[in-house]
């Protein structure tokens, strides 16, 4: 890797910056939000009350010592960073680690009757129910008639700016969004992907989800197209293995996506009966393996990943935080090259994300600059700009 190497890991621990309002704001935010969406009882209030005092003020602290997982995280990072504030250890870590410690305060790993409980599911289902769904679902009608390639476009971008909306982007001042004054798209390699998926019929596609409803019905949608069209035979669908990040699809969220396509009508209702049957007959797998919800870049991933991913046509990997974990969570030179950051990757892998964080890479230098001229360095998080990056080995 060539300047790769010494780009630095972004903490969270520089008043002002964008980790660290994450960490001081956005995190205690959630915990009011989620709060407010359950009847929770005493125990529940107490250890959240806990964990608000712990996240902004406390010390990473390992996980009982009858956690399902405790060994898992103790690998993880436990064991180095146990005793530190939480903003002083990755970013991207010490988020994972609040997932993990939230699910923990409700009970969702129980045992007990809160047991598997989504703490997020309200906020999740009010997005897959609302009136933009609808009108998402109905412009497919529309679709029919249009040129192939305009198909592979639109749901080839539906699925990137679905993105867009995450929900716990929205919970931030951060996530008040201005229109954009340079190119939306930053980087688009999608010519590249289309020539991976060119469709002999036998390509198998991993797909890494990340937003449930209005990400995931697109990303859906998106498999279903190129099911339909034969450019793949079969598409694996890595979902998250409990909730994370707020709105991160889990299998939950994928049933609740396909029931609300199923149970819809015209072309949004065939895509649905079609991905269901898809299920049946195995053309479409779903995966959630703990790696996904683990607080690290994909560069250290398991072997059993890495022979998935290896052993894919196409990795699709979606969002901003599956992003920083493909190309690591560092404050790269914006010009880095993609290719060199994802050079351990084992397999072709395409990035479909917006932009919501301060990593970047693979721009040109007259991109960046425009970028800056427009937007100072607002462009990064504003969740207005979109990229599509691929690396295909050899
Ligand atoms: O849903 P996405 O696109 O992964 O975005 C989640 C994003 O939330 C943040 O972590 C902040 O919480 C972003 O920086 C981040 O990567």
């Amino acid at each position: 890797m060539p300047d790769t190497a010494s780009a630095p890991v972004l903490l969270g621990n520089q008043p002002g910056s964008f980790p660290h309002s994450v960490l001081a704001e956005r995190h205690p935010a959630i915990i009011r939000q989620v709060r407010e969406a359950f009847p929770y009882e005493p125990r529940q209030h107490r250890a959240l009350d806990e964990l608000l005092v712990n996240c902004t003020k406390g010390e990473i602290e390992p996980l009982p010592a009858d956690a399902h997982d405790r060994d898992l995280w103790e690998a993880w990072g436990v064991r180095e960073y146990a005793g530190r504030s939480w903003f002083d250890v990755p970013w991207l870590w010490s988020e994972s680690w609040f997932y993990r410690r939230l699910l923990q305060a409700v009970g969702y790993f129980g045992p007990g009757p809160w047991q598997g409980i989504d703490p997020f599911r309200p906020f999740k289902l009010a997005e897959l129910d609302s009136q933009e769904t609808d009108e998402e679902l109905a412009a497919l009608d529309d679709l029919a008639d249009r040129s192939a390639e305009e198909q592979d476009r639109a749901l080839l971008h539906g699925s990137l700016w679905g993105n867009r909306a995450d929900l716990g982007f929205r919970l931030s001042a951060e996530g008040a969004r201005t229109a954009a004054a340079a190119p939306g798209l930053v980087a688009d390699d999608s010519d590249r992907l289309w020539g991976l998926l060119s469709g002999a019929g036998e390509a198998t596609l991993c797909l890494v989800a990340d937003n449930a409803g209005r990400e995931l019905v697109p990303d859906l949608l998106l498999i279903a197209h190129l099911l339909a069209t034969g450019r793949i035979g079969r598409a694996v669908l890595h979902v998250k293995p409990y909730p994370y990040y707020v709105s991160d699809a889990t299998t939950a969220d994928v049933v609740d996506a396909l029931r609300r396509l199923a149970g819809g009508r015209g072309a949004a209702a065939a895509h649905g009966r079609q991905l269901w049957s898809a299920l049946a007959d195995g053309r479409l797998v779903l995966r959630a393996h703990p790696f996904s919800s683990a607080p690290l870049p994909y560069h250290e991933m398991p072997g059993d990943l890495r022979a998935e991913f290896a052993s894919a046509t196409l990795t699709i990997v979606k969002g901003d935080l599956n992003y920083r974990r493909l190309v690591g969570d560092r404050l790269w030179p914006p010009t880095t090259d993609f290719t060199d950051v994802t050079a351990y990757f084992p397999g072709p892998v395409a990035a479909l994300r917006t932009l919501k964080s301060d990593v970047i890479t693979g721009l040109d230098s007259r991109m960046e600059a425009e970028l800056v001229a427009a937007e100072d360095q607002r462009w990064r998080t504003s969740g207005t700009h979109a990229l599509i990056q691929v690396h295909s080995p050899g």
